[in-house]
């Protein structure tokens, strides 16, 4: 079988006496959108933190493309490939669009011209072209949620960590996500997202991991994942079990 895109083993994260993640071990073949479920307070935007560098562990490495980038730092893990969103978007909101996209390609492009020309086209894959001149203050929420990915994008990642981009959304506002996810991974960027709505999730990911108190509960093709007794107890409720 060949490398993962991503490998965490045995990664474990203490903030003090609390456990934040406990020896999560999770492979992440290439072009795969993964699912990352769980309750509050679970450790899955924790673990976006390690895998994206601003976190180190407390134990475990983290190898990504084959290479240990457990002592990198974040911009350095961006260079290499890394991107996320956060679940309070962080664009710049005095700026128009296209400058707080120009920012995400300055990451990864030498020079202003080839960030910009990055910027234009990322905005154009994101649908938001029409409102490139827009201050980012004055989006809509999906128009922000757009915004904050294609910030990421304009990075040219190879795994995109996506943190409840969803979440908030009207039903046709989530679909419109829904597909510019899709067109994500088309494009050959493997996905990790944290979501809480599961109508939304489990169509959407080919894999689901759910965390609970920091440990990997359960694992497998969604379908699977939401019969699991231990998920139905901890994370779904009885309305799951008929289901
Ligand atoms: N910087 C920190 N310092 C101390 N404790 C923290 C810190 N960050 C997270 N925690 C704790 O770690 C645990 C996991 O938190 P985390 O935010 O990763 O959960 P989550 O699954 O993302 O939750 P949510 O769905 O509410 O975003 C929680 O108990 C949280 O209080």
């Amino acid at each position: 079988m060949s490398e993962p895109l991503l490998r965490i083993d045995h990664v474990t994260l203490r903030f003090g006496g609390l456990v934040a993640n406990a020896d999560v071990s999770l492979d992440v073949p290439e072009g795969q959108i993964l699912g990352l479920l769980g309750p509050n307070g679970a450790g899955k935007s924790t673990l976006f933190n390690l895998i994206s560098g601003t976190y180190q562990p407390s134990e475990g490495r983290i190898f990504f493309r084959g290479e240990d980038i457990t002592p990198l730092s974040a911009p350095e893990r961006c260079r290499r490939g890394i991107a996320r969103t956060f679940q309070v978007p962080r664009s710049f909101d005095s700026m128009n669009v296209l400058e707080n996209v120009i920012v995400g390609g300055f990451a990864r492009h030498a020079g202003a011209a080839a960030a910009r020309r990055r910027a234009l086209e990322t905005l154009d894959f994101a649908g938001l072209a029409h409102r490139a001149e827009a201050v980012a203050g004055e989006l809509t929420p999906p128009e922000k949620r757009r915004l904050e990915v294609a910030r990421a994008l304009a990075t040219r990642p190879k795994l995109l960590l996506l943190d409840e981009v969803l979440t908030g959304l009207t039903p046709s506002e989530a679909k419109a996500g829904v597909e510019l996810i899709r067109k994500v991974a088309a494009s050959g960027v493997t996905v990790i997202m944290v979501e809480h709505v599961m109508e939304v999730v489990m169509p959407l990911v080919d894999r689901a991991v759910v965390l609970h108190l920091g440990r990997v509960l359960a694992e497998g093709h969604p379908t699977e994942v939401v019969r699991h007794e231990g998920v139905i107890t901890a994370y779904l409720g009885e309305r799951h079990r008929a289901a």
